[in-house]
Parts: C-alpha cells; structure tokens; sequence
C-alpha cells in the first residue's frame, strides 16, 4: 500500500472515490495482461479531475472500474464510502443508477424516442413517473441550451446536441459522480471548452465529483486536478500537466 489513509477512512466526508491497489488484467490468447498495477487514488469531492495518457495506457479501464462497470481483478473501490464490488449485483446496478453518471465516446441515444425521452431514462429507470421524469429532463435539456430540441429524435440532431442530450442523460438524476471519456474528442476548440463550463457547471459542487479522460490539450487549463497514466501507472498528479507532455 502506497500513504494513501486506509478505506475505512474513506467515509462520509471522505473522499468521493478511494481507488485502492487495483490491477487489472485481460486475457489475450494464451496471455494474461496485467493492464493496471496497483493503483492508489483518492479524488476529492468539488473537484474536476482529467485522466490523461497515450492511447492503451488503461484510462478507460481504470475509470470503469471507478464508476462500477468492470471489476478489478485486485483491490478495492470506494464511492462516496460504499466499497462497491461488495455489493451484491443488484445492489451494485441500484447504486450506479442513483449514484453515477456516463458520458461514452459514444452517445449511445435510442434512435426511436426523443431528445427528452432520452435524457429522462435513468429517471425512469429508477421507477420515477413518466410525466415527472419527461419534464425535469426538459429543464435539463433547456439548462444544456437545447431546450428547443426536447422534442426531436437523435437523427434530426447535429452531432454537437446529440452529445448534449448525452450529457443531459449524465446528469438529469443529479448523480454525484460523473465520468466522461473523451467528452470533446469530436468537437472543434470553442464547444470543447463549452462542454468542459457546462460540466462545471451543471455537474460540479462541493459534494459532487466529476472526471474526465481526455487527450484534449486545448482543455488542459480547465481542470482542477490533472493525472496522468503510463503503461498502467500513475506517473504525475498535479494541478497542470507536466513539461514534457
Ligand atoms: N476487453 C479487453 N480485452 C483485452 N484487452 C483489453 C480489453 N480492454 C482493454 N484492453 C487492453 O488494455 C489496455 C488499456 O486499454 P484502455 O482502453 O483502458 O486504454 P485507454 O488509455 O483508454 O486507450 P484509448 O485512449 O485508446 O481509449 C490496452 O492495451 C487494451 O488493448
């Protein structure tokens, strides 16, 4: 173990995720690949965090094990004091659904419903009335600047308010926890930074913690904290990126 407090420390007013000496490894073949070596990680709550390296360095998996999506084959994970692959299935599903929030690479919107519908689905996955859930994510829609599409299907949208409804999606149910991979990847500088003020904005507070993977260094200044992965390991941890990047 690294000088990181131990888990048990990692309550109420810890932090919001306690990442503890996580590997993870994929079989390949005949090979088992060790992708993550022992990572050690607290994220504070309030805090925009950036998750920067070279493609294939493990950003994707170790934010998915963060947020609950792929199981480290070592360690523990703490969101907001739950240690969260010691929960049942179920149980890790329902806290996801309350807790989290996505935005993929890929939009991921439902082809046959609308803009709001789409932003309303974990409302509605969490048993919230039809009517209720349609309307607060209109109010989301309408805070993301897009209130006037509530009511198109994702293919009648540009690419830039597809994404929008997906971060809609993120954070109608207010999760105190959002993740994002590559969020301005496809967007040209101005609505990167946009996106980046929206995600401050809408999804940030004292108790509430967003982070972000990203290659984007027209982005860099925006973040509070910035960490980089090589091969697997966390190589820097600071407030801006390091001189040789
Ligand atoms: N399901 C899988 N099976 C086998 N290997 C995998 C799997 N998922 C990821 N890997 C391998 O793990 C390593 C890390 O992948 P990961 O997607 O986490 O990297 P990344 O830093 O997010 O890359 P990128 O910036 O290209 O998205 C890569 O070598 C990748 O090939």
């Amino acid at each position: 173990m690294s000088g990181q407090p131990s888990l048990d420390q990692a309550g109420g007013n810890g932090p919001a995720i306690a990442v503890r000496d996580i590997a993870r490894d994929f079989v390949a073949g005949q090979q088992t690949i060790r992708v993550l070596h022992g990572i050690d990680l607290d994220v504070e709550p309030g805090n925009l965090t950036y998750l920067v390296g070279e493609s294939g360095s493990g950003k994707t998996t170790l934010i998915s094990i963060m947020c609950g999506i792929l199981f480290p084959t070592e360690g523990q994970v703490k969101v907001f004091g739950t240690d969260i692959y010691d929960l049942p299935d179920r149980e890790l599903v329902r806290f996801r659904l309350q807790n989290i929030g996505f935005i993929f690479q890929q939009y991921n919107l439902i082809p046959a419903i609308d803009a709001a519908h789409n932003a309303a689905v974990p409302l509605i996955a969490q048993g919230m009335d039809r009517k209720e859930a349609r309307d607060r994510a209109a109010e989301m829609l309408d805070k993301l600047n897009i209130g006037d599409q509530a009511n198109k299907l994702p293919n009648q949208l540009s690419g830039g308010q597809q994404q929008r409804v997906a971060i809609a999606r993120a954070l109608v149910h207010e999760p105190r926890l959002v993740v994002c991979d590559e969020p301005t990847a496809a967007l040209d500088a101005k609505s990167g930074r946009r996106v980046m003020d929206l995600l401050r904005e809408v999804a940030l507070a004292e108790d509430r913690s967003v982070i972000i993977v990203t290659h984007d260094n027209r982005v860099f200044d925006l973040a509070d904290r910035i960490l980089v992965l090589e091969d697997g390991r966390i190589t820097h941890d600071g407030t801006k990126m390091p001189k040789d990047h």
